[in-house]
């Protein structure tokens, strides 16, 4: 078997205690077809409440488009490392391939593809806060598997479309108007990730994706159905596995919705946990405003009684310097939404 390389072990505490693995399903299925518009707003908010997490089911993203995203994205990984390689990601392309990917400076189980919902977008040049200049991120398209980039493409349309609608009904739970936050994702950074786990021999030792919290505003994820997604949860803080349901998709309240929503929402930390048996897919979209927008809570929320609980971020920057961040292993902790928060 031997030795797995020391970048990917977690520290003892963070380890996965893989003997009480079970499958359970308390993360909230949500119809999304459902003719009770306030009962569909309220069953939404309740779940972002508790939980931060929840599945939706008929949520209209044709099965055929992801059928079709299952087996391109197989094919892809299918290819040598030295095609893979052909479109790796490195320091001034964020977009592409890549195999090293860390979360909180531990390697993660895993090889990823990466995309932008759109083929071309702004970003901040740097993360340095008087910098002003923009530079444009784009795509690097595999010519392996030859439907790859068109099939990708249908993808981020349709998962964009579940993305807005989400993204309405949770301002309504908010008390907010259903299209507060829809100009915010003019220059979208959303992006498509690809992810693979390989089966691994130490998976007590390594992680798929260490614990995190997600930067978007929201995470529209599929999975296959294989499961290790784990989420911690709120009100006892221990990881709850999130039971693989066909063809749903699985929403996570992103940081950006924490910030919005001045904590009512939180964005609760998820990771994944790997086996040895079985490689295993999931493709989150994550949904990311442009890099113009200065995330703050909304001020129909904020009052005396309630101040805002964080100081207002450039999206931008804030996407500037997490990129620079899981390309290479560093020796300080990433920046995180709780550096913006305002000390009670
Ligand atoms: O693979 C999964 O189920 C989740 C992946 C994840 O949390 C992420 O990529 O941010
Ligand atoms: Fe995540």
């Amino acid at each position: 078997m031997g030795d797995i390389d020391p970048s990917y072990i977690q520290s003892t505490e963070h380890r996965p205690n893989l003997s009480t693995f079970v499958q359970v399903d308390e993360i909230p299925i949500i119809d999304l077809s459902q003719s009770n518009q306030l009962n569909l707003i309220s069953e939404i908010g309740k779940a972002c409440e508790e939980w931060g997490f929840f599945q939706v089911i008929n949520h209209g993203v044709p099965s055929d488009v992801s059928k079709k995203v299952e087996i391109e994205t197989k094919k892809f990984f299918e290819l040598s490392l030295e095609e893979k390689k052909k479109v790796k990601r490195d320091a001034v392309n964020a977009m592409g391939y890549h195999d090293a990917e860390h979360t909180k400076n531990i390697r993660d189980w895993k090889e990823v593809f990466d995309y932008l919902v759109e083929n071309t977008t702004l970003v901040p040049s740097s993360h340095e806060p008087n910098d002003s200049g923009l530079r444009t991120l784009t795509n690097q398209w595999p010519l392996y598997p030859p439907h790859f980039r068109e099939t990708m493409e249908e993808y981020a349309r349709e998962v964009e479309k579940l993305s807005y609608k989400l993204l309405e009904l949770i301002s309504l739970s908010l008390g907010l108007p259903g299209d507060k936050f829809h100009d915010c994702f003019k220059n979208q950074l959303s992006m498509v990730r690809l992810n693979r786990y390989p089966p691994c021999p130490f998976p007590d030792l390594a992680l798929g994706v260490g614990r995190h919290t997600d930067s978007s505003a929201l995470t529209v994820l599929a999975q296959d159905d294989i499961g290790g997604l784990q989420v911690k949860r709120k009100s006892v803080g221990d990881w709850i596995p999130v039971k693989p349901t066909p063809s749903a998709f699985i929403i996570n309240v992103g940081d950006v919705v924490q910030v919005w929503s001045n904590d009512r929402y939180k964005s609760v930390e998820h990771r994944v946990v790997v086996n040895t048996q079985k490689e295993r897919f999931s493709i989150p979209l994550f949904f990311y405003p442009g890099h113009h927008v200065v995330a703050k809570p909304a001020e129909e929320l904020v009052n005396d009684k309630s101040p805002a609980k964080y100081k207002a971020y450039n999206i931008g920057k804030f996407y500037a310097n997490r990129n620079r961040s899981d390309f290479n292993k560093r020796e300080v902790d990433n920046i995180q939404i709780h550096h913006f928060r305002v000390l009670d």
